[in-house]
């Protein structure tokens, strides 16, 4: 709590504010309290002063209206006496005049009269009134004495007289009490005090400030006094009063001490209920704090405790309500992340597969490239498929010359196969559709599967223009999976692999044909002269290689233009045909038999010797003699001659060329006849051993 920056901040923001307001209505109020308490207690200590001024005053005025009542009675009394003397000076006017008293009697009696008169005036004379006046003023002074003695201003505040001599009349202190006080000075002025209260008697500002001793200090006189003074003539009384100025504030000072304490008690007050104020308004928030914190550092499972019925609760309720609605999106968020990156493991390792089946694929085609036969193209299938799906089995089929399938390939456990392979009614076999047999399923049941258990997957290798072949895929179906699921994730894969098969077969038979057509003559099977030159050279090269010798036997047809004139172009064309069928079914299989060109033949004879080779070329001469042909009316006949590889030449052409020479000399000598390389070039021929 006392960590608390918010706490420390508000708490040092109220104690200001409370010392501020404390200071403020201290310095507002009480420095004029203060004066207007002094003014108090000096109105106060006037108003006594006039009180005892009143009661000194009206004491005088009793004491004169006295006076002049017993001055009143005693005018009457004189009038009286003198009333008594007139009648005592006619009666002795009258005795004078009856007795005839003399002038000295006469005043005599007349004397007598008088002091008879006065006797009889008694104590109403002059002296006792004076002597009463002088009586009551003393009672007067005793009375003031002790009202003056009892009247206290402030707390030592006092009241004393002294009339206009200077002499003290009445004085708390008896001592000072008919002194004449004249002589003491004002210690600031150092002048007489009793004549500066003298000249303030009565003036409107009338008093006077002094410094003087204390009772407790004596004569250090630093001490502010303050005496007012009011004058009564009929008595030349002076009545002052006289009192400490700090005995005047000593109220005000009371009063700022009570200020004083009232606001530290309401400071400590404050403090203590700011304190607790704050205490119950900033722990919560301080709390509110920790788990905004906690909260922001990532622990969701933070949360306030507060339980309050006022708006700190409901700030905390929202607050928990806010948490919990973030945690529950974070684990939604956490949940949906791991769902994610489930799909996203499921992607990659699909993605994997894919690359593999890829990398499969790609070494699939690199083999397929080099394969030159359809064997190996099967044979390229089978690894693929093994190492595609190592845990299914497959077989290929492919269509013989005679439509039929036979067996090409097949991998894995196929023992559940039966031998003759698909059906000619199979849907794969009969349309060139893929044919998948969900077992238990009465629309996909295939004839090949005893087990209803077998699953299977059949693709057609299809090419442009046939089905050439069927590849058929037998996945393992582990418990629990859906077969046609499984299906359906092989069979693209799969699909691909038999396009594969079925291009590359395709291509390879396209090859194959391309390369007949390229070595053979059309019109008569035979081989053409570029295939003739390329068996020649490979021939010769085994002969150099392994010893031997080779043959060459050149045929020309002979009048082959005046058949062609005689019997038009396409007898010629069936007797060239003729020619080259009975040469390729002469010679051995071993033997190569060619067209040379036009209506020329050529046939290589490997291994063989002079003799034999004459012999064959005899045969073959004496059959195409003996060919019988409805359209001629003639016999076809064929002048030949032969040569000898390395007797007749060391190379293709010299070779042709004698062979061209001995069949030049074969048609120079009549033709359908056989020239062999010795006759008509003997000094190639070797020599005879002796
Ligand atoms: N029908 C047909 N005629 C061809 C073919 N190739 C070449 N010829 C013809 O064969 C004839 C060859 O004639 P020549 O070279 O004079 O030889 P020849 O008539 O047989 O005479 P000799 O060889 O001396 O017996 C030419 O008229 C060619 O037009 C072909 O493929 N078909």
């Amino acid at each position: 709590m006392l960590k608390s920056k918010l706490f420390l901040k508000t708490y040092a923001g109220i104690i200001a504010c409370v010392m501020v307001f404390a200071a403020v209505s201290y310095l507002s109020s009480v420095p004029w309290l203060r004066d207007l308490l002094e003014h108090q207690e000096e109105r106060t200590g006037r108003v006594v002063l006039d009180n005892v001024y009143e009661l000194a005053s009206s004491a005088q005025q009793e004491i004169l209206a006295w006076q002049e009542s017993a001055l009143r009675m005693r005018r009457h009394d004189l009038r009286n006496l003198l009333q008594l003397v007139e009648t005592g000076t006619g009666r002795l006017e009258a005795q004078n005049g009856a007795q005839h008293v003399n002038a000295e009697t006469a005043t005599a009696i007349l004397l007598e009269s008088i002091r008879l008169a006065v006797d009889e005036q008694g104590n109403s004379g002059i002296d006792y009134i004076e002597e009463e006046v002088a009586a009551r003023k003393v009672i007067l002074t005793e009375r003031l004495r002790r009202h003056l003695h009892e009247t206290r201003i402030a707390d030592s505040g006092y009241l004393f007289v002294f009339d206009g001599g200077h002499e003290m009349v009445i004085h708390p202190n008896p001592n000072i009490e008919g002194v004449n006080v004249r002589e003491l000075l004002n210690p600031i002025s150092n002048r007489s005090l009793s004549s500066e209260l003298m000249a303030a008697a009565d003036t409107p500002g009338d008093r006077v400030v002094y410094k003087w001793d204390k009772p407790s200090d004596p004569g250090n006189y630093i001490y502010d006094k303050v005496s007012w003074v009011r004058y009564l003539p009929a008595f030349d009384w002076y009545i002052a009063s006289s009192v400490y100025r700090d005995e005047l504030q000593r109220t005000g000072d009371q009063l700022t001490a009570r200020i004083l304490a009232i606001h530290g008690l309401i400071l400590i007050v404050t403090l203590i209920g700011a304190y607790f104020f704050l205490r119950r308004i900033i722990t919560p928030i301080c709390r509110l704090a920790e788990t905004a914190t906690r909260v922001g550092d990532g622990d969701l499972s933070a949360s306030t405790t507060i339980d309050r019925n006022d708006e700190i609760g409901i700030l905390a309720k929202a607050f928990n309500a806010m948490v919990a609605r973030l945690r529950d999106q974070f684990h939604n968020m956490e949940h949906r992340v791991a769902e994610r990156t489930t799909e996203l493991a499921q992607t990659v390792r699909n993605l994997e597969d894919r690359s593999r089946e890829n990398a499969e694929l790609t070494s699939m085609s690199e083999r397929l490239l080099s394969c030159s036969t359809e064997k190996q193209v099967f044979a390229a299938v089978t690894q693929t498929c093994k190492a595609l799906f190592p845990h299914d089995a497959g077989r290929a089929y492919l269509v013989d010359s005679d439509d039929q399938l036979q067996l090409a390939a097949q991998w894995g456990n196929n023992a559940h196969l039966v031998p003759e392979g698909p059906a000619p009614s199979c849907t794969a076999t009969r349309f060139g559709k893929v044919q998948r047999h969900v077992p238990a399923t009465e629309a996909s049941r295939c004839h090949q599967y005893h087990d209803e258990g077998v699953a299977s997957l059949c693709i057609p290798l299809q090419t442009e223009d046939a089905m050439i072949g069927i590849i058929e895929l037998i996945p393992t179906i582990e418990r629990g999976e859906d077969v046609s699921q499984v299906l359906d994730n092989r069979q693209p894969l799969m699909t691909t692999v038999v396009e594969h098969a079925a291009l590359t077969v395709s291509n390879l038979r396209l090859r194959e044909r391309l390369r007949q057509q390229s070595i053979k003559d059309s019109l008569t099977g035979l081989f053409n002269r570029r295939r003739l030159e390329e068996a020649l050279a490979s021939e010769i090269s085994r002969v150099k290689r392994y010893g031997g010798q080779v043959g060459i036997v050149m045929l020309d047809v002979d009048h082959f233009k005046r058949i062609n004139d005689c019997y038009g172009h396409d007898i010629g064309d069936k007797v060239l045909s003729n020619v080259g069928d009975l040469l390729g079914r002469t010679v051995r299989r071993e033997d190569i038999a060619c067209r040379y060109g036009g209506e020329e033949f050529t046939l290589i004879i490997p291994e063989a010797d002079t003799k034999g080779l004459r012999a064959l070329a005899e045969l073959v001469r004496s059959r195409i003699e003996a060919m019988d042909l409805p359209e001629l009316a003639e016999k076809v006949t064929v002048s030949a001659g032969t040569a000898l590889y390395p007797t007749h030449g060391q190379d293709v052409h010299s070779l042709l060329k004698v062979a061209d020479i001995a069949l030049y000399e074969a048609k120079q000598t009549g033709r359908n006849r056989i020239i062999d390389a010795d006759e008509v070039l003997p000094e190639l021929s070797p020599k005879e051993s002796s």
